[in-house]
């Protein structure tokens, strides 16, 4: 048993690890920089350490010292949330050195998933749709030429080390693949320090949808149903749904059998995430997340499973005590992510002190904030205020209880999204559930 975990990480997620330890009586320790020493999670915490000054670099990426805070305070473990650490195979290596579990996959895994290229290969084996495209990293424009005429235009060209769409260049005749090609590794050069690109066939305004994935040390992996992540605004998620409205039993047993595959061939541990696109009743691989997910909320509530509860007790070697028969999903949830953020002015960040804050509450609704009356929304972070959830029988009664929500939930003192999400709750092509990544785009959201 852990008697103490560091949360390295801040704001919402931060509490969330934290109420978990709390529920499996397992002390919690904090880190937190100079822009969070009056943060809700800090004071939440059994125990908060200063990590450093407000810029992410010299603060919550900053690995030895908060490896060296870990072991000053006595941490049997690390959990990494998601953003930040979570995804960092050198930063899990160095906990595995210092005899220090990082709650997640081993640094292998994380490694070898990192890389797209590399993931890619790992689903083809094990016979998962990837989508027609490149075995390996392509870096010679005539074989990248010959390989779009054989799968034909449009198609992507992808970092290998990229994630949240960063590296991603579409190209639609030859005549731009020389310049696409070229910018595109320079920019993976620059950005991930790894200038690998390969190629796919594009698919034109697919769904995304994920599957949720728990494995033990034992081989023992379940998948606990998906998740419609589709309206996304430049890749980052705004509002998740589970399950998705196109999802059937058959659909979800297909998907959810290749995302353990894949899971199996990479040799994962602990809860992860595996992507696809789906078009045309069609679903194609696109990679495999390492972490919790901000989404994972939604899962909770259909399924009734802890998940961060469930990485602590596998971190801590045990098996899994239900099987995959025993996953049902029942209902339909909801996520809106509520930003401190201005849609008037292109969704910039709108920091600033929050004067009165009351959130949501009642039948169905579950909120995860970071924030409180008188905190100050950091320029240095993400803008979330938090994540408003809500759970139905039907989509239509988690719709019916998110507007409510939405009209319940007051923060004044920052300019926030909620009026976005009230006119997303009212859009008709929400309501009929006809979602795509060009949701934002093909219906022009106008703002209640
Ligand atoms: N071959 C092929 N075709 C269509 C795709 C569509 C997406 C995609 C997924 C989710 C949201 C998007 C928004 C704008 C553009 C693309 C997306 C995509 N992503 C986005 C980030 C990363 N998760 C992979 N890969 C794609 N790959
Ligand atoms: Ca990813």
């Amino acid at each position: 048993m852990f008697q103490k975990i560091l949360v390295a990480n801040r704001g919402e997620i931060a509490i969330r690890v934290m109420r978990a330890c709390r529920e499996l009586d397992i002390k919690s320790g904090a880190i937190y920089s100079e822009a969070d020493n009056k943060a809700l999670f800090a004071m939440y915490a059994d125990e908060a350490s200063p990590v450093g000054p407000a810029p992410a670099g010299q603060s919550y990426l900053n690995a030895e010292k908060i490896i060296q805070i870990a072991k000053q305070t006595g941490c049997d473990a690390i959990h990494p949330g998601y953003g930040f650490l979570s995804e960092n195979a050198k930063f899990a290596k160095r906990c595995e050195e210092e005899g220090i579990v990082f709650i997640g996959p081993s640094s292998k895994v994380i490694e070898k998933l990192g890389s797209k290229i590399e993931s890619r290969k790992i689903a083809k084996k094990a016979g998962i749709p990837t989508v027609p495209g490149t075995e390996d990293a392509v870096t010679d424009v005539k074989e990248a030429i010959a390989i779009a005429k054989e799968i034909g235009y449009p198609v992507l060209i992808k970092a290998s080390a990229g994630g949240g769409g960063i590296g991603m260049r579409v190209v639609n005749n030859e005549g731009e693949f020389k310049d696409a090609l070229e910018t595109t590794m320079k920019l993976a050069g620059s950005a991930f320090g790894d200038s690998a690109v390969f190629i796919e066939k594009y698919i034109l305004n697919p769904r995304h949808i994920e599957i949720q994935i728990l494995a033990d040390k034992y081989g023992h992996i379940v998948y606990l149903g998906d998740r419609e992540c589709s309206i996304q605004r430049r890749h980052q998620k705004l509002i998740e749904e589970a399950p998705s409205p196109i999802m059937t039993p058959e659909l979800r047993k297909r998907m959810g059998e290749a995302a353990v595959a894949a899971a199996k061939a990479a040799g994962y541990e602990n809860a992860g995430t595996v992507e696809f696109i789906y078009s045309n009743g069609n679903f194609y691989f696109l990679e495999v997340n390492t972490r919790l997910q901000v989404e994972h909320g939604i899962t909770e509530l259909v399924t009734g499973i802890d998940l961060v509860k469930q990485q602590i007790l596998i971190a801590q070697g045990k098996p899994l005590d239900f099987k995959q028969e025993d996953v049902q999903i029942r209902g339909h949830a909801i996520e809106c992510r509520l930003n401190a953020e201005d849609p008037l002015n292109d969704f910039a960040p709108s920091p600033g002190k929050i004067r009165r804050y009351r959130s949501s509450g009642g039948p169905g609704i579950r909120v995860d904030s970071g924030v409180h009356v008188g905190y100050t929304i950091s320029p240095y972070y993400d803008s979330m205020i938090s994540k408003l959830c809500a759970y139905g029988q039907t989509r239509e009664e988690a719709i019916a209880r998110m507007k409510r929500a939405l009209y319940e939930y007051v923060v004044t003192g920052v300019t926030t999204n909620i009026p976005f999400h009230k006119a997303v709750m009212e859009n008709p092509e929400f309501v009929k559930g006809n979602l795509s990544t060009k949701f934002i785009d093909n219906n022009n959201i106008v703002e209640a």
